[in-house]
C-alpha cells in the first residue's frame, strides 16, 4: 500500500499547510465582519518577499519558494470563499474572531512560515520520485475530513510533486 511507503517528511509539511488553512477560517471571519475583500495583492506580495528573503535560511531556491507560498495563498483564499458562501447561504454569521487580521490573525499566518518552509525544505528530496502524487493525496485523505479543506490542500500541494510527462 502506498500509505506505508510514505515519507516521514510529508505528515509534518501537509499538517503545516493545514494549520494554515485553519487560520483561513479566522481570516474569512474577519474579513465578514470588516467587509474587506478576500483579495489583498498587496499583502500577498509581502507574504512572498518575506519568503523569499528566507529561502537561504531553509536551503531553498527562491523560485521554489514562491511557487510554494503562492499555491499557500491561493488555497487560502479557496477556504475563505467556501465560508463566506456557507455563512451567505445558510444565513448564519459567524462570531467575530478574538484578533483582528493585522493585529493577530496575520501574525499567526507569519509564525507559520518558517514551520512550512522547514518542512517544505525537508520534502525535497522526494519531490520526484514517481510516488510521489499518490503520497500527497494519501496523506491528505488521513489528514483532512471537511471537503473544503480536503480540496484547498489538493490546491496547496498542487505542485509540490515534479511528475516528468510521459509520452
Ligand atoms: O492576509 C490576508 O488578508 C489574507 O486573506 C491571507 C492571504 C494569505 O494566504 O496569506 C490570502 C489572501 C490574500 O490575498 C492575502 C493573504
Amino acid at each position: 500500500a502506498p500509505a506505508q511507503q510514505t515519507p516521514v517528511q510529508l505528515q509534518p509539511l501537509i499538517a503545516a499547510m493545514e494549520q494554515r488553512l485553519e487560520i483561513a477560517n479566522d481570516v474569512a471571519r474577519s474579513k465578514w465582519h470588516s467587509g474587506k475583500p478576500v483579495q489583498d495583492s498587496e499583502r500577498e506580495r509581502q507574504v512572498i518577499q518575506n519568503a523569499e528573503s528566507r529561502a537561504g535560511e531553509f536551503k531553498l531556491g527562491a523560485d521554489d519558494v514562491r511557487e510554494f507560498m503562492t499555491a499557500q495563498m491561493e488555497a487560502n483564499k479557496m477556504v475563505q470563499y467556501a465560508r463566506i458562501k456557507q455563512w451567505r447561504e445558510s444565513d448564519h454569521s459567524p462570531e467575530k474572531p478574538e484578533s483582528s487580521l493585522t493585529d493577530g490573525i496575520r501574525g499567526r499566518l507569519d509564525t507559520l512560515l518558517p514551520v512550512l518552509m522547514h518542512s517544505y525544505s525537508a520534502f525535497q528530496p522526494y519531490r520526484s520520485d514517481t510516488r510521489c502524487p499518490d503520497w500527497v493525496q494519501s496523506e491528505i485523505q488521513r489528514q483532512a475530513n471537511d471537503p473544503v479543506i480536503v480540496s484547498a490542500l489538493q490546491r496547496a500541494a498542487g505542485d509540490l510533486c515534479r511528475t516528468t510527462p510521459n509520452q
